[in-house]
């Protein structure tokens, strides 16, 4: 399928790892969306692939049990309901086991276009698309996704992306990273591109600094075993913030074709200042949640949460100092920040301006630099901070917020990041998705800085859950002259 309308074929969705958590709370509940909404393609069915023993009608039974808990309330309907039921089926199949993958040739017996998803530990990415090689069940319609994490460094990524390669061409893998998905991450494009006012002031000297904070605000939960050989700066760090800082950060793309966008995102992850150990020691935080207050109940500390090792030194949280050395953004300093048990679920990108370069208002205590705050999640809104004349005698100045809902802005249904990426997989979209290169320059900027943490030998420093981490995060902003902006 080379088109990017409706699919002609019918369609096979194939999810390895199909009764897995990723899959019950998110792929499930995005594909039933799709449904739901006519944009499931008529013809298109869903198969499970697991070790267990099922037959059709016990994995639309498990499904019926335990995804349905994560469909919002408002979009249950019985009779949709059991039509996406009846797109179900499953193939027991084992990845490590060669031979049992004959169960899933079989059932993908028919012509149709094939998206496999991989929804399983990275280490089975290798042998899954060997054994779908070796069974003739890659074709060149055939498209492959990989979940976030790819590798560890970048040497596991790069032999993981080679294994992949061996099987499928670059144009049919889709890396997938959520936050490319998200509504507003979108609609950053539009905002810069689309918008004659922001694009000739968007670059140094006019802009200050550059805030990106993803804050969540529950813990590790269920998935210590996974989180604590991970930590933040490889859990969301290489992934979801380095790509809204190359949406940021990145030139005009010469079209929204997948190679325009990705080359100019390839490009600032390639101009990233690489950070010398000096660096590292001075301009990065790693932190980790002691017991505290979250959500207004007592909260353990990551040492105390079921799975995580009693002396464990992953981090939850990490701030950092990055430069992206181009013309655009010389001398511009980029501050991310991202962790778990923070006091609130808040993704936000603030644009800080300079100040007026001379003002007669320059001295007032009043006076602020103009923002613009861009709120990601859990609302979508764009603030505009400006200074205006207080009203009354003297010429004092006030801060008033031009403010927009983006959430008011249309009736039309906003789908979850996960139902738009998987609808781009299905019509063969590729701009949301990372290429090989991008991953790997990612990785190429992370390691030096997992690695100075490794040969620094420090811990992590605590900071109670509920809070916005440690001391050290807002001293690196002080340095600068600079503060989070934590206003609610
Ligand atoms: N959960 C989440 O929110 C997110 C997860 N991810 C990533 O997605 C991937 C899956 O995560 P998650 O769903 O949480 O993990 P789970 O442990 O819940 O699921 C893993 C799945 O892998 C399958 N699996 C394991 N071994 C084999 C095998 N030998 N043959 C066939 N299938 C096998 C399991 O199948 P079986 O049913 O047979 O046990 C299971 O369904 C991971 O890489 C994770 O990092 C990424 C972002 C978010
Ligand atoms: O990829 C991941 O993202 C989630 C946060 O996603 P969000 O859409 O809820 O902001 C994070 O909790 C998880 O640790 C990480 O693997």
């Amino acid at each position: 399928m080379n088109t990017k309308t409706d699919p002609p074929l019918p369609l096979d969705l194939v999810i390895f790892g199909g009764a897995g958590d990723l899959a019950l709370r998110k792929l499930i509940p995005a594909l039933y969306m799709a449904h739901l909404h006519g944009r499931l393609p008529a013809e298109a069915r869903i198969v499970g692939v697991g070790r267990q023993p099922w037959t059709t009608a016990d994995y639309a039974a498990f499904v019926a049990e335990r995804a349905r808990p994560f469909i919002p309330d408002n979009a249950l309907d019985a009779a949709a309901w059991s039509g996406f039921l009846a797109r179900l089926d499953f193939a027991t199949v084992d990845a490590t086991r060669p031979e049992s993958f004959t169960a899933l040739r079989a059932c993908c017996a028919r012509t149709a276009v094939r998206v496999y998803y991989l929804a399983t530990a990275p280490g089975l990415f290798a042998p899954i698309c060997a054994e779908l090689s070796a069974q003739g069940l890659i074709n060149a319609d055939a498209r492959v996704v990989l979940e976030k994490p790819l590798g560890q460094d970048l040497e596991s990524a790069r032999a993981i992306n080679d294994e992949v390669a061996r099987h499928f061409a670059e144009r049919q893998i889709y890396r997938i990273d959520h936050y490319l998905g998200k509504e507003t991450v979108q609609n950053l494009m539009v905002l810069r591109f689309g918008n004659a006012i922001f694009e000739p002031l968007w670059r140094g000297p006019n802009i200050r600094s550059v805030q990106i904070t993803v804050a969540e605000s529950v813990g590790v939960g269920s998935r210590a075993g996974f989180y604590d050989q991970t930590g933040a700066l490889r859990d969301m760090v290489q992934n979801h913030l380095l790509q809204l800082m190359c949406i940021v950060a990145m030139e005009p793309p010469l079209s929204l074709d997948p190679d325009d966008v990705r080359d100019e995102k390839l490009k600032v992850l390639r101009s990233l200042q690489p950070l010398t150990q000096a660096d590292i020691l001075r301009d990065t935080v790693r932190g980790q949640y002691a017991a505290g207050h979250a959500e207004g109940q007592a909260a353990p500390g990551y040492r105390e949460e079921d799975g995580v090792p009693a002396e464990s030194q992953t981090e939850t949280f990490v701030a950092l100092k990055a430069h992206v050395r181009n013309p655009r953004w010389a001398h511009v300093p980029f501050f991310l920040r991202t962790g778990k048990r923070m006091p609130h679920r808040r993704s936000q990108i603030i644009i800080e301006f300079a100040q007026p370069p001379f003002s007669v208002f320059a001295e007032q205590p009043d006076a602020q630099p103009n923002r613009l705050v861009i709120t990601l999640q859990p609302e979508e809104s764009i603030q505009l901070q400006m200074m205006v004349k207080e009203p009354g005698s003297g010429m004092r100045m006030q801060r008033v917020d031009l403010g927009l809902d983006l959430q008011s802005t249309s009736r039309r249904r906003r789908a979850e990041a996960y139902e738009r990426l998987l609808m781009d997989v299905v019509h063969g979209r590729l701009t949301h998705f990372m290429r090989r290169d991008e991953l790997e320059a990612a990785w190429r900027w992370i390691d030096p800085i997992q690695r100075g943490w490794q040969a620094s030998n420090q811990p992590a420093r605590p900071y109670p859950a509920g809070s916005w981490g440690p001391a050290a995060s807002s001293a690196l902003m002080a340095r600068e002259g600079l503060a989070w902006f934590e206003e609610t």
